[in-house]
C-alpha cells in the first residue's frame, strides 16, 4: 500500500453522503436508560481488514487554499493553515445531542445558572462532538464524550479562567476535583465528607457524573487512561497557573510543553470508547501509538490558539497563546507571530499524519488502523467547530 492510499484509509471517507460509511449500526437506547456495569453499551461490531474499508471519496488530499488577501469571511479558515475540511455533521444527531445534555446540565448536574445559557448554547457542543465522532453507534455513545466536553469546559471555565477562575489555590480545587475522576479510598470516618464533596460544585457534580456513565460504558481500562490523560490535563493547568502567579514568560518550547498538557488529549483518546470497541491497552500504550496521539493532540490544540487569539487578546489580563508567545519571545510583530504559529501547527499536522501512516504499516491490525483514523477524524471535527464557531470565535486582520 502507498502512503498516499494509507494516507486517505487513515482519514477515512470524507465527503457529502459519506457519514453513514462511519456508523456501525446498533439500536439507540432509549433516553435515560440504565446501563449495567462495564457492559453498559452495546459494542459495535468489528470493522473489516482495513484493505477493505471504503475509498475516501470526494475531497481532495490537501486543500488548495485560494490565494486570498483581506480577513477571512467569519466561518471561512485561517489561510495557510493545513487541515481537511468534513462534511457537515448531521443535523438530526446534532440536534438530538443538543436536547439531551440540555437536560443533563440542566436537571441532572445543575451546572450553570439561567444566564449562561446563551453562552451554552453559542459553545454548540453538539455539533463539536457529532462533527470528531462520526462512527459513534449510537446517541448515547456521543453522550459520553459530549458530558465530559461540557464537564471539562466547567472546570476550566470555573476553576481556571472565564467564569470566577484564579491561578490562585487552583491545584486544591482541581485535586478535589480529580477525586471525582479517581476516587479517595479512604476510612469510614472520613469517606462521607468526601462524598458529600463530590455534589460541593458545579465542576465537581458534572465531572462526576460524565464519569459515573463513562466507567459504566467503558472497560477498566480504558476508565484508567482517561484519568491518567485527565491528570496530564490537570498538571498542564497547574503549570499554566504557577506561571501567571509568578508572571514567568515562558520561552516557545516552554510554552509548546505546557500545552502538550493543558491539551485536548483526553478527547480524541476517547474515540474507541464512542466507536464503541477498545484499543487494547498494550496497543495504546505502544511508543508510536503515545507519539502519534501527542502530535494530533498538539496540533487540535494550537488550532486553538489560532481560533480563540482574538477572544483571548480581548479578555481581561494576559492570556498565554503560541501566537501571543512567540510575538513576546521571538521579538516578532503580532502578524509575523501569528502566522508563524500557523507554521508550527501545519509541521505538527505533518508529523501526525506521517507518525500514523508509518504505525499503520507497522501495525496493520484493524483496531490500530481504526483507532488512528478516529483521531484523525477528531482532529479535523475539531478544526471545521473552531473554523465554523462564529459565536465564540473569530480571525484577526492579517491578510
Ligand atoms: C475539552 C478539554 C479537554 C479542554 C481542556 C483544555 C482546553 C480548555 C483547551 C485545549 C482549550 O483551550 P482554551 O482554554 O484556550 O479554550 P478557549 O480558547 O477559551 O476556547
Ligand atoms: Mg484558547
Amino acid at each position: 500500500m502507498n502512503s498516499t492510499a494509507l494516507e486517505r484509509i487513515l482519514r477515512g471517507p470524507s465527503g457529502i453522503g459519506t457519514s453513514s460509511l462511519y456508523r456501525p449500526g446498533g439500536p439507540e437506547l432509549p433516553e435515560g436508560s440504565e446501563l449495567p456495569e462495564g457492559s453498559a453499551l452495546p459494542k459495535a461490531p468489528a470493522l473489516p481488514e482495513p484493505a477493505a474499508l471504503p475509498e475516501p471519496a470526494v475531497l481532495p488530499e490537501e486543500v488548495a487554499l485560494p490565494e486570498r488577501e483581506g480577513r477571512p469571511e467569519p466561518g471561512e479558515p485561517i489561510p495557510g493553515l493545513y487541515y481537511h475540511p468534513i462534511p457537515e455533521p448531521d443535523a438530526e444527531r446534532v440536534a438530538e445531542v443538543g436536547r439531551r445534555i440540555k437536560a443533563w446540565a440542566m436537571e441532572e448536574v445543575e451546572l450553570y445558572p439561567p444566564e449562561w445559557e446563551e453562552q451554552f448554547d453559542g459553545f454548540s457542543v453538539g455539533k463539536y462532538m457529532v462533527a470528531c465522532h462520526p462512527d459513534a453507534p449510537t446517541i448515547e455513545h456521543l453522550m459520553l464524550a459530549t458530558r465530559f466536553m461540557v464537564a471539562e469546559n466547567a472546570v476550566d471555565d470555573c476553576y481556571c479562567e472565564d467564569h470566577g477562575g484564579s491561578p490562585v489555590g487552583l491545584g486544591g480545587r482541581l485535586l478535589l476535583a480529580h477525586t471525582t475522576l479517581d476516587p479517595l479510598y479512604t476510612t469510614e470516618e472520613y469517606r462521607p465528607q468526601w462524598e458529600e464533596s463530590l455534589q460541593a460544585d458545579a465542576p465537581r457534580r458534572a465531572y462526576h457524573s460524565a464519569m459515573d456513565y463513562f466507567t459504566r460504558a467503558a472497560t477498566p481500562s480504558q476508565s484508567d487512561r482517561f484519568r491518567h490523560d485527565m491528570a496530564r490535563l490537570h498538571m498542564g493547568y497547574l503549570a499554566e497557573a504557577a506561571w501567571a502567579e509568578t508572571n514567568h514568560s515562558p520561552e516557545v518550547w516552554e510554552y509548546l510543553a505546557m500545552r502538550q498538557f493543558n491539551n485536548f488529549r483526553p478527547c480524541p483518546t476517547l474515540t474507541d470508547s464512542v466507536g464503541g470497541y477498545e484499543l487494547p491497552a498494550e496497543l495504546h500504550a505502544m511508543r508510536a501509538m503515545q507519539r502519534v496521539i501527542a502530535l494530533a493532540s498538539n496540533a487540535t490544540t494550537i488550532v486553538n490558539d489560532l481560533y480563540s487569539y482574538t477572544k483571548e487578546l480581548a479578555a481581561p489580563g494576559k492570556h498565554l497563546n503560541l501566537p501571543v508567545v512567540i510575538a513576546e519571545r521571538e521579538g516578532r510583530s503580532d502578524r509575523e507571530a501569528y502566522l508563524k504559529a500557523v507554521e508550527v501547527h501545519n509541521e505538527l499536522m505533518h508529523a501526525f499524519e506521517s507518525a500514523a501512516a508509518t504505525l499503520a504499516l507497522t501495525h496493520p491490525d484493524p483496531t490500530v488502523i481504526r483507532f488512528l483514523r478516529g483521531v484523525a477524524t477528531w482532529v479535523d471535527g475539531n478544526h471545521h467547530w473552531h473554523c465554523t464557531n462564529t459565536y465564540r470565535y473569530s480571525l484577526p486582520d492579517f491578510w
